[in-house]
């Protein structure tokens, strides 16, 4: 029987029901202006198109979002995709965004449908839940985040920047040409985060896999991180095609997957063992993570739990940083005077016998915490990690959907009479790439002005967002960078290499420092050339 004559009808039906969908959508939100499209930024569709006139997609924040807010004079608009079902507010004022994380642990405001979905491949985690959920989660993870930790991210750092410049054949030159920095990066951080969030030795260079499986672990995460948000959207059958590329996802998925859960049965395994546990002097997250966990009694995190969070630090750990490092060399390379300073204070910072001592994690650090750590401060080089965080933030928007009728306060700029009432089942999101190039926040904000950071403390980092629930793993990460960057301009000065003798800097920065979409945002390939100094 042929399927021909249903075609029409389905059809109709389809269009009728999207049509009755947006036209309640535009009801909850008709007296927002904003952004109208076909898919909306955040709908299977509208993620996986590109960017074009009729799909913001992705990128929408970097390539629409002058004319989006402008267009209106506001500083929080709505978006609404006519084929796509949830309704959005996006926002680029503080206020308004302080509110929405701080009604997120209120109830108030929950992690989206999506942000929940990652539930599926990684299990209950940090990251996906709420509430009461949430706290328990946090309690169990933030003693693995102690200054011991830092202390060893600072110390696995200067071995692994030393294992690079050795692997890659740096040490004997003077001049090193690289036409993306992102391999090193990516492969720095991964280590970084494979070494101190699991105790792994992972090598800078890794010996291939012994699991049958013709791909390394390194590997495997990298195109686990690159595929996410394509899985969150595509049905698993997808990747049982005989595609080769699609086949290459499943594999890596399957590798990290049993890599994972083979890490939470030994070391569950080694935690059971009470004299290896007196023994172990491993003070990795993971470790420190399970033995918070063992202590909590009834509250302690299961095995399911344990591999969610285990997923949840890898990836959040790992690309993130790895962004950033990519986006602040660049930045470096293009602003010599900028990168002077910084080289200037890091040469301060080296002790008689020629090393780098551990760098403070936040400039305003407790002083007693530094004295007993042996820490130095070295704010340049964080305010450099920070603004280049700033200016392309890894974690572009943070969303949140309404559970009830939420009412937010706006100021006079804002322009929506002092309050903007949101119904149940409309999605809030903190636009913070908008946020961050917002002049009323960062004035000048397309110039890397590093010294906006300066004395500036944890909370009001909001390249790692703010209130109770911003980044667990933010001292982690600047540590990581600090660390990075203060060995890397120790010995080498960077340069921009152009395409051609013509180009300007400017053409440079227009060409390089673009944005690049993936499960975080960054910059693409930053081509730079390193001279010895
Ligand atoms: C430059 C590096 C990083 C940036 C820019 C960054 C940014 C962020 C942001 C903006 C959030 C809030 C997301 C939201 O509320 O929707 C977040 C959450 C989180 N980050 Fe990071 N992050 C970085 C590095 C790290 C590292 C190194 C780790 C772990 C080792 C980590 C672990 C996490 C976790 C577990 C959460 C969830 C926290 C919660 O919901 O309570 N991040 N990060």
């Amino acid at each position: 029987m042929s399927w021909y004559p249903y075609l029409l009808p389905l059809l109709a039906f389809y269009i009728v029901r999207k049509a009755l969908v947006f036209r309640e959508n535009s009801r909850k939100l008709s007296y927002l202006p904003g952004l109208r499209s076909l898919f909306s930024p955040a709908s299977p569709l509208g993620v996986l198109l590109p960017t074009y006139f009729w799909n913001p997609g992705m990128k929408w924040q970097w390539h629409w979002r002058k004319e989006a807010y402008a267009k209106h004079g506001l500083q929080t608009i709505s978006v609404l995709g006519y084929l796509t079902s949830r309704p959005a507010v996006y926002t680029i004022s503080m206020d308004v965004a302080k509110q929405v994380l701080a009604l997120s642990l209120k109830g108030q405001l929950e992690k989206t449908e999506e942000s929940t979905s990652f539930i599926r491949f990684w299990g209950r985690n940090l990251f996906t839940e709420n509430g009461a959920e949430w706290s328990r989660h946090r309690r169990i993870m933030n003693p693995a985040f102690s200054p011991e930790t830092y202390a060893l991210v600072w110390d696995e750092a200067t071995s692994v920047y030393r294992e690079m410049v050795d692997a890659e054949g740096w040490a004997g030159k003077d001049e090193v040409t690289i036409p993306a920095m992102n391999p090193f990066s990516s492969k720095f951080a991964l280590i970084i985060i494979g070494r101190c969030g699991f105790g792994q030795p992972m090598p800078w260079k890794s010996a291939p896999d012994a699991s049958g499986i013709q791909m390394t672990l390194s590997e495997a995460i990298g195109i686990v991180s690159r595929s996410t948000i394509a899985r969150l959207v595509t049905p698993r059958w997808v990747y049982r095609l005989p595609i080769r590329r699609l086949r290459n996802i499943e594999t890596a998925w399957k590798r990290v997957d049993a890599e994972l859960k083979h890490l939470v049965a030994s070391r569950r395994a080694e935690m059971a063992s009470a004299k290896e546990r007196a023994e172990s002097e491993k003070k990795d997250v993971f470790r420190l993570m399970l033995r918070a966990s063992d202590g909590q009694g009834t509250l302690s995190m299961s095995d399911e739990e344990l591999a969610g969070n285990t997923y949840l630090l890898l990836m959040a750990g790992h690309e993130s940083t790895a962004r950033t490092l990519d986006a602040v060399t660049g930045f470096l390379a293009l602003y010599e005077d900028k990168q002077e300073e910084v080289y200037n204070e890091i040469r301060s910072a080296v002790s008689e016998d020629g090393k780098l001592v551990r760098a403070s994690l936040t400039s305003h650090l407790p002083l007693l915490r530094d004295r007993t750590q042996h820490f130095q401060k070295l704010p340049k080089v964080e305010a450099c990690f920070l603004e280049a965080a700033r200016l392309f933030p890894a974690a572009p928007s943070m969303s949140r959907d309404t559970q009830h009728t939420v009412a937010l306060q706006t100021d006079a700029e804002d322009g929506h009479g002092g309050q903007l009432v949101l119904e149940p089942g409309v999605r809030v999101a903190v636009d913070l790439v908008g946020l961050h190039y917002n002049p009323k926040h960062f004035p000048d904000p397309e110039e890397f002005r590093p010294a906006r950071w300066y004395g500036v403390s944890d909370n009001d980092m909001t390249v790692f967002s703010f209130g109770p629930r911003a980044c667990i793993g933010r001292r982690f990460a600047v540590t990581e960078g600090v660390a990075y960057l203060a060995h890397f301009l120790l010995d080498w000065k960077v340069t921009v290499v152009l395409k051609h003798p013509g180009e300007t800097k400017a053409q440079w920065r227009a060409r390089v420092m673009r944005a690049d979409d993936g499960l975080t945002l960054g910059v693409g390939s930053v081509p730079v050339r390193l001279t010895r100094r």
